[in-house]
């Protein structure tokens, strides 16, 4: 089939390069120049394991990118992968997605058979059919549910593992009004259905904007639920991993989702998770629970470094961060916890060493005045202290780098070190 996806950032470029892996012909539209070049060159914009060799693999085959809409004409389906961010107030900034739509909105004009439009960023239940169906319908020449079709397919790929996610997922949700808007949906799938058989649930499009906002706000809650736990545990000189891995053999309970520690950050779960709670008070519900799930996270970075003072008087002294990026195999430092952890240790007149396998160059932007060490060995040499954030494997290795620290205190966010003699270790929730 012939396929366009409209933006090319984490979720954009990974589903073009893997739906042009999966066989059909995909044009990749963003505005942004460089990223259409990237790809056109084989390059692929963003670092995700595995990208780089979908990208190069299918660039100039079956993968195209262009900052032009028109391209989209030739192809059957339109996937909007464009951003939501949060506004202030913690409602989404649907701009993006008007912008795109208006876009395909004219370039859809002229033609007769019928094109499917279908919203893949996260968007509060109504947009897509407030947003991008007033925009097409506002173009002479179209009509909703004669020439052009609307639906709505949540995305629920990971950073980090995005293509492996994407290409072996749980579930595929395709919420649609119209017949052939649903079939067309399904045939674009119909290749990643045979090859890694997901539930495919078909659904209504609002249904389908829900589903992944409650799919984040459960995640989210339940990652607050076990740092909660955890918290209380801690101050019983209880290994709350050990808790985790019993309660998680409760099928009910799953083992998923059940580290706990310095909390969530991210692209989405803070953005999804207000947005949700936003979109409840507009509709005169008060989220209380989802408050709480909120004010346990911003609460982990504080709880680790009041852990780090009960054995550093932090001002004036050297305290070493190890790792910037949210999470493990991605440079994404969106709302990652390092970001609170370094404003923290630097408001108390610390001076930070920070280290991130990819992420630092992303953490000299927002924090130019942290060194930035080319090694965790180089971030520990001679630091009085050390905050663990992320959990790269490469930190499970670590061992006689902390002997090199002034004074050996390790407070890990993630449990990856090894609690040893010589080592005065604080774990944040064990
Ligand atoms: N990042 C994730 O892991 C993830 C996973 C699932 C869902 N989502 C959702 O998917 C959506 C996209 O997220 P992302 O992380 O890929 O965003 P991103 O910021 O990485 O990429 C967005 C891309 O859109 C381009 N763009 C902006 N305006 C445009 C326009 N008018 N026309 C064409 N291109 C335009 C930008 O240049 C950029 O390349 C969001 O709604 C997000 O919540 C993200
Ligand atoms: O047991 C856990 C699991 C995760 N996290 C943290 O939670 C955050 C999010 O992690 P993860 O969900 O693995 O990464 P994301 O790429 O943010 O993916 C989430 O957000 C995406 C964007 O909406 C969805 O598509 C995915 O399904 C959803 O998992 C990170 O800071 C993790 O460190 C924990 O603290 N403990």
């Amino acid at each position: 089939m012939d396929v366009s996806i409209v933006g090319s950032g984490y979720v954009g470029t990974t589903v073009a390069a893997c739906f042009a892996d999966l066989g059909h012909d995909v044009v990749n539209v963003d505005v942004d120049e460089d990223v259409v070049a990237s790809i056109n060159d084989g390059n692929a914009p963003i670092h995700e394991p595995g990208l780089a060799e979908l990208v190069e693999e299918n660039a100039g085959d079956g993968l195209r990118a262009t900052t032009e809409y028109s391209a989209v004409r030739d192809t059957d389906v339109t996937f909007l992968a464009l951003p939501t961010p949060s506004r202030d107030d913690g409602s989404i900034d649907r701009s993006a997605i008007r912008a795109g739509a208006e876009s395909l909105a004219t370039a859809l004009s002229s033609k007769t058979e019928g094109h499917t439009v279908v919203v893949k960023s996260t968007v509060v239940p109504g947009t897509t059919e407030e947003v991008v169906g007033t925009a097409l319908e506002a173009v002479e020449g179209n009509t909703l549910g004669e020439n052009v079709g609307i639906g709505m397919n949540p995305e629920f790929l990971r950073e980090g593992s995005a293509v492996e996610d994407f290409l072996d997922p749980d579930k595929v949700v395709l919420g649609w009004e119209t017949d052939w808007v649903g079939e067309a949906m399904r045939a674009v799938f119909d290749p990643l259905v045979d090859r890694a058989d997901p539930v495919v649930v078909d659904t209504g499009i609002r249904e389908a904007e829900f589903i992944k906002y409650a799919n984040n706000a459960f995640l989210a809650s339940k990652v607050s639920l076990i740092n909660e736990l955890g918290n209380i545990a801690k101050e019983f000189g209880v290994d709350s991993y050990e808790v985790a891995d019993a309660i998680g053999l409760d099928h009910r309970i799953s083992e998923h989702f059940l580290r706990s520690g310095v909390g969530w950050g991210g692209s989405c779960f803070p953005k999804d998770v207000d947005a949700l709670r936003a979109a409840a008070r507009e509709v005169g519900y008060e989220p209380e629970l989802l408050d709480a799930v909120v004010a346990v996270n911003d609460e982990q970075p504080e709880r680790m470094l009041a852990l780090l003072e009960r054995h550093v008087d932090v001002d004036d002294t050297t305290i070493a961060v190890l790792g910037l990026s949210f999470k493990p195999h991605t440079d994404d430092i969106r709302n990652s916890r390092a970001i609170p952890i370094i404003r923290g240790l630097t408001e108390r007149g610390a001076t930070v060493w920070a280290y991130d396998p990819v992420a630092a160059e992303e953490m000299r932007e927002v924090f130019p005045g942290v060194s930035y060490a080319a090694s965790a060995a180089g971030a520990l040499d001679g630091a009085d202290g050390a905050l663990v954030v992320t959990d790269w494997p490469e930190f499970e290795d670590l061992d006689e780098e902390f002997d090199a620290m002034r004074t050996p205190v390790v407070v890990d966010g993630r449990r990856v070190v090894d609690r040893r003699d010589g080592l005065i270790y604080e774990g944040l929730t064990w």
